[in-house]
């Protein structure tokens, strides 16, 4: 994928100066994921379609208010979270992981590419969601590739402030695990506002769910660490 290709995708038309951040993004990526387990993908070309085209993907500007402040929790070698701070230069995008050395490659790569508005959170999700500072903050929380969809929503939607946003990015399989995941939604007061089926240009599919916050998370939410995991909350 060359940069004039990337910048056929309608979010990026005539931003040369995004596009070209994003390839530089990609590269340091690449050199780094040798050195540390930053992502299985280790050709530059397939990177940038599966890591950087697919993390515009999630993109939607009415998800995306002006001055937002954007959550990427398990963000791993910066995705989506870079991409999108990347492209809306406005927005405040924090990016959690319970890994330090993956935020530390994101926070020099972002410093050398002066990319100003991402701030690393190095933290567990279980924690983040409970704490005053964090909790119910947020007005787009993102994860991808993160846990299944009854996890990653008690660990995401106590972030999201009320009337905001979580968008899960999923693989083909994102309606089987929305089925187990009707029980955890109502708790959490959320709902399915809108499911994005789409193809990346190497064929493989992918789906987004966005799920709107319509009131306030019950307090025991989300559970002690490792609980989601051992127990998830799982039903229609
Ligand atoms: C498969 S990686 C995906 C990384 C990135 N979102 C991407 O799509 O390339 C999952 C990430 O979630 C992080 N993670 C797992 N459990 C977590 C937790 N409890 N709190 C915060 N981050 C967590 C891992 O450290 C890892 O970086």
């Amino acid at each position: 994928m060359t940069i004039a290709e990337m910048m056929q995708l309608s979010v990026l038309a005539g931003r040369e100066d995004a596009a070209q951040k994003l390839f530089a993004y990609n590269d340091l990526v690449m050199e780094m994921s040798g050195k540390i387990n930053l992502t299985g993908i280790k050709d530059p070309e397939e990177s940038l379609i599966k890591n950087v085209y697919d993390s515009l993907t999630v993109y939607e500007e009415k998800y995306f208010p002006e001055n937002a402040k954007l959550l990427d929790l398990g963000t791993g070698a910066g995705f989506p979270g870079v991409p999108l701070a990347i492209l809306r230069p406005d927005i405040q995008a924090v990016l959690a992981d319970s890994i330090q050395k993956k935020l530390t490659f994101v926070e020099n790569a972002c410093q050398k590419l002066g990319i100003k508005n991402v701030k690393c959170l190095h933290i567990r999700a279980e924690e983040g969601g409970r704490r005053r500072k964090t909790r119910e903050s947020f007005d787009i929380v993102t994860a991808r590739a993160v846990k299944m969809l009854p996890v990653i929503s008690e660990w995401a939607l106590p972030f999201v402030k009320v009337g905001g946003v979580f968008a899960a990015m999923k693989g083909p399989g994102a309606l089987d695990e929305l089925k187990e995941s009707g029980k955890i939604l109502r708790e959490l007061n959320a709902e399915v506002e809108e499911v994005k089926n789409l193809e990346l240009p190497t064929g493989e599919k992918r789906c987004i769910l966005y799920i709107r916050k319509t009131a306030p998370c019950p307090k025991t939410y989300p559970r002690k660490i490792g609980i989601a995991e051992k127990k998830p909350i799982l039903g229609e």
